[in-house]
């Protein structure tokens, strides 16, 4: 067993699906859980993902070896000023932010030098469009890559205990520095999220907006599920990782300015090209990032809902 008692800050999705996976593998004693609203902690207990509630982060990381914070990024402001003041002094931490500069920023801010050390900053790519302790599963990081973005206060075998924490629930592990982190999840996770929002925003707003949602087909789910997504954890990453996200803005609305130019000039012969040339780089490109775990498709997918 790794570790006697696991702290969950955040009992949704992301640190629901950690303790399930930890429990199911037999690698954590106990699991107490802390979230801000009684009725998410009284559900994460029901749900089994944890063995009992604490009323107070205090309460929660009383004798824990392990912290892991799964709260929206900006919530992990108060959280982390709260851990400063109640953190045992062998607990490791680590948390499954999906931005890293403004969560270590946050870190460093609030810790003590020796509680920074001890912090191991981390982002599963695994998720869905659901949240809260209804939607965790115990394999939801099965295959998936998990990136660690160690600080240089870290100390290695802290680094490599989160990293065994880790590949015990079947993840793979990389290391990424902090601000490639950002700059690389703003592209690859960020803009599909902002774009998949304005998407539905655009039709949302059209006049005979019911009529085409009657219509809205395959085309349209696969683009927009991910608009489904909690409101509040991206309105956190957008302002978290925004001088990244506003730069891949502007690199998506150039292309979409230059397609407009090649259906405005009704060039056919472009446009046929610009399709062959993004048809080629995604059939080329995803199976290879589904090899590496990209997210399968999500049940509501599955079920065309
Ligand atoms: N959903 C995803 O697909 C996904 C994937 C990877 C990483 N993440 C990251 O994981 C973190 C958690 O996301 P999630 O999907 O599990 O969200 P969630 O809504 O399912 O769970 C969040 C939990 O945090 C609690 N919480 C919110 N504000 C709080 C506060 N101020 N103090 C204490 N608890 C608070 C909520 O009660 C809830 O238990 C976020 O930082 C998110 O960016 C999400
Ligand atoms: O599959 C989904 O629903 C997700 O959005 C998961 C997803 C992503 O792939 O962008 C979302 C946010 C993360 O921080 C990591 C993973």
């Amino acid at each position: 067993m790794m570790f006697r008692r696991l702290a969950l800050i955040g009992t949704g999705l992301i640190g629901g699906s950690l303790a399930l996976a930890l429990r199911e593998r037999g690698e954590v004693g106990e699991v107490v859980g802390y979230s801000r609203r009684l009725d998410t902690r009284l559900a994460a207990e029901r749900l089994g993902l944890i063995d009992r509630p604490a009323d107070s982060i205090a309460e929660a990381v009383a004798g824990a070896d392990l912290v892991f914070v799964a709260t929206p990024v900006k919530a992990m402001d108060a959280v982390l000023g709260e851990l400063a003041a109640c953190l045992p002094g062998d607990a490791l931490v680590t948390d499954g932010g999906s931005v890293k500069g403004a969560v270590v920023e946050r870190a460093r801010a609030h810790l003590s030098a020796g509680q920074l050390a001890r912090f191991v900053p981390g982002h599963p790519i695994a998720g869905r469009e659901r949240s809260g302790p209804e939607a965790a599963t115990a394999d939801l990081y099965r295959g998936h890559r998990v990136i660690l973005t160690p600080i240089e206060e870290n100390r290695a075998e802290d680094v490599a205990r989160i990293e065994a924490m880790w590949q015990a629930t079947g993840a793979r592990i990389e290391r990424l520095e902090v601000a490639h982190h950002d700059h690389v999840l703003a592209a690859t996770s960020h803009l599909p999220h902002a774009a998949a929002y304005a998407m539905v925003s655009a039709l949302a707003r059209l006049a005979e907006r019911y009529e085409v949602f009657r219509y809205a087909a395959g085309g349209f789910r696969d683009f927009t599920r991910i608009a489904s997504s909690d409101p509040v954890m991206w309105r956190d990453i957008c302002l978290d990782n925004r001088d990244e996200i506003l730069v891949m803005l502007d690199h998506y609305r150039a292309e979409l300015d230059c397609l407009r130019d090649m259906l405005e000039s009704a060039d056919g012969e472009k446009i046929e090209h610009y399709f062959h040339e993004a048809k080629a780089v995604r059939d080329a490109l995803y199976p290879v990032a589904q090899a590496n775990g990209a997210n399968p498709v999500s049940e509501a997918d599955e079920t065309g809902r």
